[in-house]
């Protein structure tokens, strides 16, 4: 990251100076690079990792083809000379494969996933056969009609020998685990863990299990965060709380700077006479930007100190956790080699109307899906617009993007909605 592209330092700005969100996604996608190494680790270790090195599978999965069904495995070309009727030449179960090719015009007993035998191409469903006896040896009568390759996975069918399986800066879902271990392979190179410090500031917070004082508030934050981060597969440090106080805050930045990728913070953002991140990371570091035009999340500020990134995040839990989910996550991403993935937005109408909302700032609300009285998905609005109630966060299923220049919602319009799993969290 070099110097700052437009830098914003006044703290009476109107929305229409702030600087907006596109902009600010703008400046922070052209800015973060990749900062971890890379490590081998087993597959059991890999689980929301980033790739750093592409995977190419080195055989056919399936290896060979083989029967999706358990049934009779026979050629669909002799069905017409043997009426359907065959006499039953071999037992195939998985693992098992048959030794010598299908003796002509004859069938086999065959398993899911056992290989087909060579001169086999079909199999027949084990409960559309009739099983027959005669002259002691086991027939089946196999119905006409089934086509030629019927129930027979193909070799390759899922991934082709040779083929490109994964890229690098893939983030291994449980999916991904799946097809690397279908290719035989126990370990991926994958890039470092971030080392990601989370920093609470406020003279009235507590950590749970202590003692709260009169006016004291407990370091939900913290906890926020801590899981937030989930996911992104960082090494976090909890710093702790931090007071108010202008010298304990800086000097604490510039310690946990020095061994840190990133510096996750939280309260003190906006510029209060007890707000004192801003002044201490334009004291030890660069400030890159500060006050969006977005609501909420408003003080959301992003530096750096040497060569880690700093978030300053809003104190109110709601505005911490947007921002977060915005412009953090995406960040992190990216640092620990991922990508920067903009969430899908989807068109619902809203279940709510907005009079008059203040034009020249995106506006985000906590919003739940609802069916109406005609059975269409809907979104609600959360009630009240409170940045500090967490209840808000626990009943909404992803937020609501009003963009800058609208000044209203109508119900029945359609509005944008970012459900959460679009944005790293897992579904209600
Ligand atoms: N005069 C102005 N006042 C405020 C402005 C403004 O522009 N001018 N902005 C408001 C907005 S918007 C927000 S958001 C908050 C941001 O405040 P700070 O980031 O400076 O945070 P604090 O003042 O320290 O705390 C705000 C609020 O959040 C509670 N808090 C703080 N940390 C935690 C935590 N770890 N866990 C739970 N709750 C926490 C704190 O007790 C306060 O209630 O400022 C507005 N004010
Ligand atoms: O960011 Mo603040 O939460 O708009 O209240």
């Amino acid at each position: 990251m070099t110097g700052a592209k437009r830098l914003l330092d006044d703290c009476f700005l109107h929305d229409g100076d702030r600087l907006r969100h596109d902009e600010a996604l703008a400046i922070l996608r052209d800015r973060v690079r990749p900062v971890a190494g890379t490590e081998t680790v087993p597959l059991e270790e890999a689980s929301d990792r980033v790739l750093a090195k592409g995977i190419i599978s080195d055989r056919n999965i399936p290896g060979t083809d083989n029967s999706a069904v358990d049934g009779y495995a026979f050629c669909a070309a002799d069905h017409a000379a043997t009426g359907g009727f065959f006499p039953i030449s071999a037992r195939i179960a998985a693992g098992h494969p048959a030794t010598a090719p299908l003796l002509p015009g004859s069938a086999a007993r065959i398993f899911t996933g056992a290989t087909m035998p060579e001169g086999g191409d079909t199999v027949a469903m084990q409960e559309d056969c009739e099983t027959h006896e005669q002259d002691g040896r086991p027939f089946i009568i196999i119905p006409a009609g089934l086509k030629a390759g019927a129930n027979r996975r193909r070799a390759g069918e899922d991934v082709a020998a040779g083929s490109p399986l994964l890229e690098a800066g893939t983030r291994l879902r449980p999916q991904e685990l799946a097809a690397i271990a279908s290719t035989g392979t126990s370990t991926v190179e994958v890039f470092s863990r971030l080392r990601v410090a989370l920093v609470s500031t406020g003279d009235e917070l507590r950590r749970p299990g202590a003692p709260l004082p009169k006016g004291g508030v407990y370091d939900s934050n913290h906890y926020l965060l801590r899981a937030l981060l989930d996911g992104l597969g960082a090494r976090i440090t909890d710093v702790g709380i931090l007071p108010d106080d202008p010298e304990t805050v800086r000097a604490a930045l510039a310690r946990t700077a020095a061994d840190h990728d990133a510096i996750l913070t939280t309260g003190g953002a906006s510029r209060g006479d007890e707000d004192h991140l801003v002044e201490a990371l334009d004291a030890i570091g660069k400030r890159h930007m500060w006050q969006l035009a977005i609501k909420p999340g408003r003080p959301m500020n992003f530096g750096q100190i040497g060569d880690c990134l700093t978030f300053g995040l809003p104190g109110n839990p709601v505005a911490a956790m947007v921002c977060f989910l915005l412009y953090v996550r995406p960040v992190l991403s990216v640092m620990g080699g991922g990508s920067f993935a903009e969430p899908r937005r989807f068109q619902v109408p809203a279940d709510f109307s907005v009079p008059q909302k203040k034009p020249g700032r995106r506006e985000f609300y906590r919003g739940s899906l609802a069916t109406d009285t005609q059975g269409r998905t809907v979104v609600r609005k959360f009630e009240r617009d409170g940045s500090g109630l967490i209840t808000s966060l626990r009943e909404a299923d992803g937020l609501i993007e009003i963009p800058e220049d609208t000044v209203s919602v109508v119900a029945g319009e359609a509005v944008a909605f970012l459900p959460f799993p679009e944005l790293g969290l897992r579904a209600r």
